[in-house]
């Protein structure tokens, strides 16, 4: 079964700061995206890779691959004016049947059997996303005060989120809200259900300038 991936980094990284953007960061001596990248290729080299990046970082992405002799082979496409608008631009290089996933550019550390998987998992099951436990107890904000939860009807959310080629494309022409979040929320708006596959707690989003500091122990 084709497979391909979409790793999303047309954002602007607003908390992280800085004057890099946040996916071309170094950490370990070599930039996020093609760690990133290397996971996926790393996984099976066979999968078809595409790229969402701002038009305006396309060269430099592109000198940096000269720099960095990074040769995995992807595709790049624009990206857009939220994740929803960038996705659905990457799934426009998407064709024919298969399993689509939709990865996070900065989530490098997402592990190999994670990546296992959410594609294994959504051949039986469509729709597929990693989730860890929460580790904290959680207060949910009621409008006059706040209460305790039990935190065990909850889990975080990671990528890769996987599905059905045509599930996603069909989700993806519903139109945009701003309660989308994620994948998994555009394809259980059309109805559809989604199966939760054991995340890797190191698999973090890098967010803030506080996650680089993790990145570096971590790599
Ligand atoms: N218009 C957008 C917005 C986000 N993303 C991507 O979606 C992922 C998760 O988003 P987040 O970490 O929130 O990144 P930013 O939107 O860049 O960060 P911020 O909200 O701090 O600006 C990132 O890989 C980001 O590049 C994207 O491809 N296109
Ligand atoms: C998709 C995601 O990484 C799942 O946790 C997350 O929702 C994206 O984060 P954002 O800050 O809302 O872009």
């Amino acid at each position: 079964m084709k497979k391909h991936v979409i790793i999303v980094a047309g954002g602007k990284g607003l908390r992280m700061g800085g004057d890099i953007p946040k996916q071309f960061l170094p950490i370990g001596g070599k930039p996020v995206l093609m760690r990133t990248i290397e996971a996926f290729y790393s996984y099976d080299p066979s999968i078809h890779i595409i790229l969402v990046l701002p038009l305006a970082q396309q060269a430099y992405w592109k000198h940096l691959c000269e720099t960095y002799h990074f040769v995995l082979p992807h595709d790049i496409a624009d990206g857009g004016e939220t994740r929803f608008h960038s996705v659905k631009n990457g799934l426009a290089l998407v064709g024919g049947e298969g399993l689509v996933g939709v990865h996070d550019g900065v989530r490098p550390f997402v592990s190999r059997q994670v990546i296992a998987g959410c594609y294994d998992t959504a051949r039986q099951r469509h729709a597929v996303i990693p989730v860890i436990d929460v580790v904290e107890t959680v207060r949910h904000l009621t409008g006059v005060g706040s209460e305790t939860v039990p935190r065990n009807n909850y889990k975080l959310v990671q990528t890769p989120q996987v599905f059905d080629v045509q599930l996603l494309k069909d989700a993806y022409r519903q139109e945009y809200t701003d309660a989308f979040t994620d994948d998994a929320s555009v394809v259980e708006a059309m109805g559809k259900e989604v199966w939760l596959v054991e995340g890797n707690r190191e698999n973090i989003k890098l967010t803030t300038p506080f996650d680089l500091k993790i990145a570096e122990v971590l790599i």
